[in-house]
């Protein structure tokens, strides 16, 4: 039995091919900055013992083309790892908006599809990636079983005092209108591997996946209780081009008095704003090089950017009372250690203190960086969608 992942974001795919019931994938890679100047694939393998990375570094336009090039990339005969591409028997889908009615990890039907479908209002930047993801496997791979893992899976357990809106009941009993969050594979992963490196079944945890989209979440003895995205992956915190919680009454201002048609609205919010908007660049590697060259607007942009994610923090430790540790994920989280900093600085009212050695220092695997003996850990843990997808898959499979 072989697995293959496929975790569409929002600016890169990444994948990963699992062998059995083994958690060691026996390839895996990323296409990353689809749609930008320097596009690029990176493919690792180990063959005869010896580790090889294969980097394609060419112009990728969408999700499309990346899923092609993945494809390529896999059945490569210098560096296959597979004798045939029909020996994948399952391939496992990352889908962000599963909405209403696509609340559990599935096998993808038709009907699933155009369930998908009918959310692309609601994940633009998402869920029309994952569709072409999901043809393309199909094309590739007609004999496996295509499943579907869903972001919004884990936000279930919010309450309802955290996921309504305050509008009209009958916009959350007739059209569904509510929080459902996202990034919930990975709120989900990084939860349990902190619970379990804490050894505290029911520890009070703030999770900040800090990617090209970010989102936080409140998690209380392995359950969701709260986060910050809402209806669509726009909500919450600044990202790499979406805007985050604004004041709705701009949108209303934007049509008013500019005259913007809602694709436009939409397009300035999810498509044109964020760091994008603030500094000319959506990826932090590139904020972060004109922030080093003291640029004005990339020094307000990561000041704006760390201050949400305290904000969040504040709300969420009012929301657990109480606080464990704050877990830091995705791209961001993981590399950079200035927006760490920034997060954690001015925090020890919360017992929240880092030590900017070991914050500086780059290290595979969990790793701890809060001051000796103060009261809340700081834990960066990298995260691995497609390793819990892959685990999604089995027990799906086990079951049917
Ligand atoms: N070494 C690094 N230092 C700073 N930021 C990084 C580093 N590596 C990746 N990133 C940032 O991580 C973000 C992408 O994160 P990722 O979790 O891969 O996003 P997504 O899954 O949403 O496409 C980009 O903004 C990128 O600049
Ligand atoms: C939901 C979301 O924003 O996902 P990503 O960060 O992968 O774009
Ligand atoms: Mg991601």
């Amino acid at each position: 039995m072989y697995i293959l992942v496929i975790n569409s974001g929002s600016s890169s795919i990444k994948y990963q091919l699992f062998k059995g019931d083994s958690d060691t994938p026996i390839c895996k890679g990323l296409v990353e900055r689809i749609g930008l100047d320097g596009s690029r694939a990176v493919h690792e393998v180990t063959l005869n013992g010896e580790d090889q990375k294969i980097i394609a570094e060419r112009s990728i336009a969408d999700h499309q083309e990346g899923m092609q090039v993945l494809a390529a990339l896999l059945v490569r005969e210098d560096i296959a790892v597979l004798a045939d591409p029909a020996q994948i028997t399952t391939v496992g889908h990352r889908v962000v908006h599963g909405g209403e009615t696509l609340t559990a990890t599935t096998s993808i039907t038709e009907e699933v599809k155009d369930k998908i479908k009918a959310l692309y209002s609601l994940a633009p930047l998402h869920n029309p990636g994952h569709i072409k993801g999901i043809e393309v496997s199909e094309q590739m791979f007609p004999q496996a079983i295509q499943v579907a893992v869903f972001d919004t899976a884990f936000h279930r357990t919010i309450p309802e005092k955290a996921f309504r809106y305050a509008i009209p009941e009958e916009f959350y009993t007739e059209d569904h209108l509510r929080v459902y969050g996202f990034h919930g594979i990975s709120h989900q992963y990084v939860s349990a591997q902190a619970s379990a490196y804490l050894n505290k079944p029911d520890a009070k945890l703030i999770t900040i996946h800090l990617g090209n989209g970010c989102s936080m979440a409140a998690v209380d003895g392995g359950k969701c209780i709260d986060t910050s995205m809402g209806l669509t992956p726009l909500d919450g915190l600044i990202m790499g081009t979406r805007t985050g919680t604004i004041d709705p009454s701009i949108l209303i201002w934007l049509m008013e008095r500019k005259g913007y048609s809602l694709t436009e609205v939409s397009d300035l919010l999810n498509k044109k704003s964020g760091m994008l908007g603030l500094t000319g660049s959506s990826d932090m590697r590139d904020v972060g090089k004109l922030y080093n060259e003291g640029n004005h607007a990339a020094v307000t942009a990561y000041q704006m950017y760390a201050y949400r994610v305290k904000k969040f923090i504040g709300a969420y430790a009012a929301a657990l009372n109480g606080l464990d540790a704050i877990i830091f994920t995705a791209g961001v989280g993981e590399n950079d250690s200035f927006a760490r900093e920034l997060v954690c600085t001015d925090m020890d009212f919360f017992g929240i203190d880092i030590d900017k050695e070991k914050n500086a220092t780059r290290a595979p695997g969990i790793r701890d960086l809060n001051i000796a003996g103060t009261k809340t850990k700081i834990l960066v843990i990298p995260t691995n969608e497609e390793l819990a997808i892959a685990q999604q898959c089995r027990e799906l499979l086990d079951t049917q």
